[in-house]
């Protein structure tokens, strides 16, 4: 049976971030499926990362206003109306015809920040020239070829992207047996388009090891953040940083931002969920730099226990690609609008209008 084709209007039922999970699944291929669902090994930290939230309780407080409330914040020198944004999420034309350009227009109606993959199937300037662009930044895989990944710096910055998020934590993709298991496999017709050719993956010979002689002769190391720091002109953000060592390495490097990710749990199994790693890594940072989060946010709630518990903002990457799959622009912008609202009504019901007032106090801890 063919898969049906994207929603035109949003259905009575979805109602919940988490109900396009069904219209998504009818609507994709086995391969993209898993692609998008799969985890590392056991997929441990995929569920750990929503487990870990329901386990935070909240506090409520009553009879305060929140009148004249609202969910505005600063960050590196821009206002953004709301802190949820697109986490960056490869291959989008496995989820819908339009693919990035699809979710960009979804993001743009909704004012909400997209940051871009590196590996995406639409280019970062088609993107960024749209008619509606939302807010942009660019996620860079640093390339084995530095004048590769010097190049997409440059083209980023010269596009009007307002920041830079260098994800550190997949040196190697992870062991995904989810996707092994439906034989995942990119179709021909689809590449990553920013990319001047797929770079051929390192080899070892017969009797060495394939990560360590292989892999990793090319993996990116803080030698290369320093590089980067002294080419970009952008804010350099590091994705991927879950161990307040590194965290503290990176603020006395002189990055201008952290994002707290496991990446979605689809690197390595059973580290902690990313919520559990924030308090750790907010206490070694100090106030140094900002902290974004993603990983398991599903609902207002999560965002605003994220706030409390030290980010300046979220990232969410499946539910909005789910809705991307169910509903084209129509479905991410719904998606996004019901995760906002429901922040504000938690917000409204713990007494803090603004974001700035979300503190460890507003919880059950
Ligand atoms: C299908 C898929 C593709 C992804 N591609 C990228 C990518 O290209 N770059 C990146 O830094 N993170 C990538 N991620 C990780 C997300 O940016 C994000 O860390 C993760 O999805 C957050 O967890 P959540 O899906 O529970 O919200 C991808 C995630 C998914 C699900
Ligand atoms: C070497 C890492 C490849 C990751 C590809 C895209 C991604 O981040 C993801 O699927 O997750």
């Amino acid at each position: 049976m063919s898969p049906k084709s994207p929603l035109t209007v949003i259905p009575p039922d979805i109602v919940a971030v988490s109900d396009y999970e069904a219209y998504a699944r009818e609507r994709l291929s086995d391969m993209a499926w898993a692609y998008l669902q799969a985890g590392a090994g056991d997929e441990h930290t995929v569920r750990r990362n929503l487990e870990a939230f329901s386990e935070i309780l909240l506090k409520g407080r009553v009879l305060g206003s929140a009148a004249g409330g609202h969910t505005r914040l600063s960050l590196f020198g821009h206002v953004y109306e709301h802190p949820i944004f697109l986490a960056p999420v490869a291959y989008q034309k496995l989820f819908h015809s339009d693919g990035e350009r699809a979710t960009a227009l979804g993001a743009a109606v909704t004012q909400t920040l997209m940051v871009l993959s590196t590996l995406s199937t639409v280019t970062l300037e088609e993107v960024a020239q749209a008619e509606t662009a939302p807010p942009l930044w660019f996620q860079l895989y640093l390339q084995a070829d530095r004048s590769v990944s010097l190049d997409l710096i440059h083209r980023a910055q010269r596009e009007g992207y307002r920041a830079l998020v260098i994800t550190v934590d997949a040196a190697m993709a992870g062991v995904r047996n989810r996707e092994q298991r439906a034989g995942f496999r990119l179709p021909p017709h689809l590449s990553a388009v920013n990319l001047p050719s797929q770079s051929p993956v390192p080899t070892a010979a017969p009797g060495q090891s394939r990560v360590f002689d292989g892999l990793m002769k090319t993996a990116p190391g803080w030698d290369d953040i320093e590089w980067v720091l002294s080419e970009a002109r952008l804010p350099v953000i590091l994705k991927g940083i879950m161990a307040p060592e590194d965290a503290d390495h990176a603020c006395r490097m002189g990055v201008h931002g952290l994002i707290v990710s496991n990446h979605g749990g689809r690197v390595l199994d059973t580290l902690p969920a990313a919520i559990e790693a924030l308090p750790t890594v907010a206490a070694v940072v100090a106030g140094r730099v900002p902290i974004l989060l993603d990983g398991g946010i599903r609902r207002g709630s999560d965002v605003f226990k994220a706030l409390a518990l030290g980010a300046s903002a979220v990232l969410v990457g499946r539910p909005y690609v789910q809705a991307l799959a169910a509903a084209g622009p129509l479905g991410v912008a719904h998606a996004i609008r019901t995760l906002r609202e429901e922040l504000e009504v938690v917000m409204a019901l713990s007494g803090t209008p603004t974001l700035d007032r979300i503190r460890a106090e507003h919880l059950s801890l």
